[in-house]
């Protein structure tokens, strides 16, 4: 086979998440122009930021611009790493309270002084828009309607889009985070996927990664699943986000698959960065206007 059709064989098999997000924030700006005109109504979103980690400054930075980008109210809450847990539990009770604000975000990870639990349980389920409050976790897993992890969401939008129907698909899990792995292993099945959660206890890692048609890598472990890991054809989400040191002594963003191997067997793959990631901002954005049609008692739009 010549190169060029080579690269074009590659290009195909790329899960393009950033293209994808990019088309999901423009249906849901144009939701929220709708809703404005029929309800005068402008979704809000609320980010808080305890602390100075750079990654989460970026994310929390790129929340707020594409949430006024899709023309709703963004409101940011940068607090000292020296906050303490009384003063974070009164912020957030303060935003519960606040009728501009549908949606609350924590951004995670927080200073070590915090209990992060019990922080996102203060959340108003209603106003829960990462869907990690425990009665969202609750609601998904009994397939009722909840606030989703926008990670996961994310994930299962591309796997639809790409495979269409996942009834009967044999879907492994890699990683049991309740941020990532078990929301999404609960989507899977919603979606009549057979489920594996794989985990670093998990025997023979390998061999059951090998079983899936549909593998999500979510362990933050660089590189970890190998070309040989993965079926034939089978799909690849790859939901890490790992910088580490290239061998030029500059630092790269890898993905918990070996990219370069992995896309040769796969059938379909997500790259990083350009996959999942950019899917996180755009399932936020579309959590928050389903949080305030709810709010209003109003349907939320398909998307
Ligand atoms: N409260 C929350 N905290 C965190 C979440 C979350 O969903 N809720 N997720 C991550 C960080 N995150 C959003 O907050 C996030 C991560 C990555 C991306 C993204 O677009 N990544 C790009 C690469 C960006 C880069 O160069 O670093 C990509 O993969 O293409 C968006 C959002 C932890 N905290």
């Amino acid at each position: 086979m010549s190169d060029s059709a080579q690269a074009e064989k590659i290009a195909e098999k790329i899960i393009d998440g950033k293209a994808f997000a990019a088309g999901l924030r423009e249906r849901v700006g144009a939701a929220v122009a709708k809703l404005n005109a029929e309800h005068g109504l402008t979704p809000g979103l609320a980010v808080v930021l305890v602390g100075e980690d750079p990654a989460s400054q970026v994310y929390v930075r790129n929340k707020a611009k594409q949430t006024k980008e899709a023309g709703m109210a963004s409101f940011e809450h940068r607090l000292p790493d020296t906050t303490s847990q009384e003063e974070l539990l009164a912020l957030v009770k303060q935003l519960n309270e606040d009728p501009s604000v549908h949606g609350i975000l924590v951004q995670l990870p927080l200073p070590k002084q915090i209990d992060s639990a019990a922080v996102l349980d203060t959340i108003d389920p209603a106003k829960d828009v990462d869907g990690f409050h425990v009665i969202n976790a609750g609601r998904l897993a009994t397939g009722q309607d909840a606030l989703v992890p926008c990670t996961p969401l994310g994930c299962l939008m591309l796997l639809k889009d790409r495979l269409g129907d996942l009834s009967g698909k044999h879907a492994v899990v890699l990683g049991r985070s309740n941020i990532v792995g078990k929301p999404m292993a609960q989507l899977l099945l919603g979606a009549n996927c057979t489920v594996t959660i794989a985990h670093s206890r998990t025997k023979d890692l390998p061999a059951e990664c090998r079983r899936a048609d549909i593998l999500v890598a979510a362990v933050g472990r660089p590189e970890m699943v190998r070309g040989d890991w993965i079926a034939p054809g089978a799909t690849v989400i790859d939901v890490g986000i790992n910088r580490i040191e290239g061998a030029d002594g500059k630092n790269r963003l890898v993905g918990d698959v070996a990219f370069e191997e992995a896309v040769k067997v796969a059938g379909a793959i997500t790259p990083v960065p350009g996959g999942v990631g950019p899917m996180t901002i755009a399932c936020l954005l579309a959590n928050t206007l389903t949080a305030a049609c709810r709010a209003k008692g109003l349907p939320a739009p398909e998307l």
